[in-house]
């Protein structure tokens, strides 16, 4: 078990940082007292403050020199000068957990102390809701005992796997990414209702409560996607008209090209 009173310190708490500190607590994998977060935007530190009660700092060393494990939640174009700046800080003590999309574990293995321990980590924002899915990678120095470490902090907080680094930039485009290429399906299909009478409210609950519901069926039956369509699609029946519809559109290429899209570009962050 990951232990209770280890510190846990998140350097940026923007939106994803923020979503994981939530799931954390709600988890009741640390004490709040044990959790801690800076960013330079003192305002959402205020926010976590008084929502979740855990320390606040603007000045990111203060947060690196408290905590044993730290997550960093910065952007990948501001990595380079936070690493610069905190490197003084990370003792060998530390574990350095990172969620940045693109950037490989060499860069921080360079950039930090010889030896420093470092795992990537690609999760997604229904962390905010305990349903995140997670991609981790154990970098060069990470023992067993950091990656046991990692997958519980990220299974408190959803679905946590562990895949080879050379994967890392295609979670990021399928999961890490995917949250924001299924928000619109669900608006989507409720305009179609909204368009046929029915009121928003109803059309985005029933249309969210329909993507949630096929995700769970298939992964508590473990079926085929293609079996599972085939049971709704009656011959001749209301769900091929749809099915049709969305084949002539090319939606399949589409979500496809959505998530090899978004891989290409974590490539890319990560060479620069
Ligand atoms: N938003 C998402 O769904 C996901 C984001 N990520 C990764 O998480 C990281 C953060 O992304 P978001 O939370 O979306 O961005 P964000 O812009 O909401 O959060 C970044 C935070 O870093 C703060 N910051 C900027 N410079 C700083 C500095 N020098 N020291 C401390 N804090 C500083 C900003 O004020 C901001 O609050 C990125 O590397 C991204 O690739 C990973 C998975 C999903
Ligand atoms: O859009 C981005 O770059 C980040 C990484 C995965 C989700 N959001």
């Amino acid at each position: 078990m990951v232990d209770y009173n280890r510190k846990i310190g998140f350097i940026g708490a923007g939106k994803m940082g923020s979503a994981l500190m939530q799931g954390i607590i709600k988890a009741e994998i640390v004490k709040p007292e044990n959790l801690g977060a800076s960013d330079v935007y003192e305002p959402f530190l205020n926010d976590l403050k008084a929502k979740l009660g855990i320390n606040i700092s603007t000045d990111n060393s203060v947060i690196v020199k408290a905590s044993d494990i730290l997550i960093l939640a910065v952007k990948p174009q501001t990595l380079g000068s936070v690493l610069e700046n905190l490197k003084a800080y990370i003792t060998s003590d530390k574990l350095i957990i990172s969620i940045a999309a693109g950037v490989p574990l060499a860069t921080y293995e360079n950039a930090l102390p010889a030896g420093t321990r470092v795992i990537r980590v690609m999760p997604n924002i229904a962390a905010t809701v305990s349903e995140a899915a997670s991609g981790i990678a154990p970098g060069k120095y990470a023992t067993s005992e950091d990656m046991k470490t990692a997958l519980e902090i990220f299974s408190a907080v959803g679905t946590a796997v562990q895949e080879p680094e050379s994967l890392m930039d295609v979670v990021t485009g399928l999961s890490g990414s995917g949250p924001a290429f299924i928000f619109p399906v669900i608006e989507a299909m409720a305009d179609g209702a909204v368009l046929e009478g029915m009121d928003r409210k109803s059309a985005l609950t029933l249309s969210a409560q329909t993507v949630l519901g096929a995700a769970k069926m298939m992964l508590e039956t473990g079926m085929h996607p293609g079996e599972l369509k085939d049971m709704v699609t009656s011959p001749a029946g209301t769900t091929i008209q749809g099915v049709h519809a969305l084949e002539e559109a090319g939606v399949r290429a589409a979500f496809m090209n959505a998530v090899i899209r978004a891989t290409e570009r974590s490539k890319e962050l990560g060479k620069k």
